[in-house]
């Protein structure tokens, strides 16, 4: 058999192996990005103290969102720059919008369709930098 052909019949098993690898990873990240999605009791606990510091629902979306000011341009852009140097680390982004000395942040988990404890996390980090901005 010429050796194209094997390397191709072979090179077709390892393909078959590659995308069932890629099936199951596909497969244990949904399921570990499902668990991650903050509901019930949890849910309102771990919202309680941000929702005391200003942090509010959405409406009709699984997120929350607050409105920052800050002096000017310059203090908005340095407190972006804090958590945006955060968000990276984490590997976990805010959706924001800026304009002048407003920051307004929206914060949810795109990979489980809602909130979860990274979000949490990113606006506590968020209300630290704030707090000293
Ligand atoms: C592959 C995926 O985009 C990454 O794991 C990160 C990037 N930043 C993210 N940010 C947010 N807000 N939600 C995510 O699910 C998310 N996923």
């Amino acid at each position: 058999m010429p050796i194209s052909l094997v390397t191709r019949i072979r090179g077709r098993s390892w393909l078959c192996k590659i995308q069932q690898y890629q099936l199951l990873t596909l497969a244990f990240r949904t399921i570990r990005t499902r668990s991650m999605k903050l509901e019930g009791q949890e849910r309102i606990d771990s919202l309680k103290p941000l929702q005391s510091t200003g942090w509010t629902e959405v409406e009709g979306r699984d997120a929350i969102y607050k409105e920052f000011l800050f002096k000017n341009f310059n203090q908005a852009f340095g407190f972006m720059s804090r958590v945006a140097l955060q968000a990276e680390k984490m590997d976990h982004h805010p959706e924001w919008f800026n304009v002048y000395n407003k920051v307004q942040i929206t914060l949810s988990t795109h990979d489980c369709g809602g909130l979860s404890e990274k979000d949490v996390k990113l606006a506590d980090f968020i209300e630290k930098v704030a707090s000293f901005s």
